[in-house]
């Protein structure tokens, strides 16, 4: 029987397969199939937003690579709650405290952080690459060349909007109102990961209201999922967003709290001339694990749900009350 573990990243779902441990390994199809079964609402499964598939790694950096599969089977170019689960998986599997990941577009710098409270564990996963530039996030059709805190009419009469790759493409919008932090960001959302003329490859949307100085609460609409609970790259785009836009709002030399409705996480900014990247930092929370066996994980089956809690969760909770 093989394991996918159940995990979380402020309650940002996901369950971890790690290719290493069988005898064949999964093809893409076969991941894509895989990813449905365990996104679907449809069977008694613990509800999840994709899949984290971890294998080894010809690069001679990295200690193993991180994939990514959405709700709809597309494959992402990163996931930061995903890679501090795969980065706790790791650090247990290989008893290493600090490595790097390969991901998608980067080999990627994670450490394990102090627990955030009891039973709680954390780590610290790099973010970058960062781009400002289209071609991240080929958009079209909105009459111009930048969205840097930019008025888009074709989207929002009052909204202005901000787009970074990190290297996944956000969409970013600071807002005023209950209303447009939930039914706005759930019209635009929707709007720019159906098929529409603007951004064509779908964008992540997140949406943020300014709490205090270094403080921010962050919505995010996903590509390949919808709502979620919290986005990762998204807190970690949208932090930038705010250091830039809002300077006299963030000190960048300490971290930002990022609220999220699954909980919260800190970011730390790094926006130099030469560098820009952002350090994100939260819970990588292990449910439990949902025992296969290799053959059924093949054919995207289950024959009978064989899970185990770790007790995990209990703990992640009291941590949520704690901030609230
Ligand atoms: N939840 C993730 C982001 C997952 C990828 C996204 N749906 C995309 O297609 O870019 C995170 O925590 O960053």
């Amino acid at each position: 029987m093989i394991n996918l573990f159940y995990v979380h990243g402020s309650e940002n779902h996901f369950y971890i397969l790690d290719q290493t441990l069988l005898n064949n390994k999964l093809n893409d199809n076969e991941l894509i199939k895989l990813t449905r079964l365990i996104t679907s609402t449809d069977n008694d499964l613990h509800p999840a937003d994709g899949l984290l598939v971890v294998d080894e790694s010809s690069h001679q950096d990295a200690l193993a690579q991180m994939r990514v599969i959405n709700a709809d089977g597309s494959e992402a170019s990163m996931c930061g709650n995903g890679l501090r689960c795969v980065a706790r998986y790791l650090a247990n599997k290989y008893h290493k405290d600090s490595f790097k990941v390969e991901t998608k577009s980067a080999d990627l710098l994670v450490n394990r952080h102090a627990d955030l409270a009891h039973n709680v564990a954390a780590f610290s996963v790099e973010i970058s690459p960062v781009y400002f530039d289209g071609k991240y996030f080929p958009f079209q059709n909105l009459n111009t060349t930048s969205i840097l805190n930019t008025a888009l009419p074709q989207l929002s009469d009052h909204l202005r909007f901000t787009a970074i790759a990190v290297p996944n493409p956000h969409l970013i919008s600071f807002v005023e109102n209950d209303h447009d932090l939930n039914d706005t960001l759930g019209a635009i959302g929707k709007k720019l990961n159906d098929p529409n003329p603007y951004f064509t490859d779908g964008v992540n949307v997140n949406f943020a209201k300014i709490l205090s100085r270094n403080k921010l609460f962050v919505h995010t609409y996903e590509r390949g999922v919808g709502f979620t609970n919290a986005c990762g790259t998204g807190m970690s785009a949208t932090s930038l967003a705010f250091a830039i836009n809002f300077p006299n709002l963030v000190n960048t030399k300490e971290p930002i709290d990022v609220y999220n409705p699954g909980g919260m996480v800190q970011t730390k900014v790094h926006n130099t001339p030469n560098s820009q990247w952002i350090e994100l930092i939260g819970n990588a929370t292990f449910v439990g694990k949902l025992s296969i066996s290799e053959e059924n994980l093949h054919a995207a089956k289950i024959d009978n749900i064989n899970f185990t809690d770790t007790g995990e969760e209990l703990d992640y909770q009291k941590f949520v009350d704690s901030i609230k």
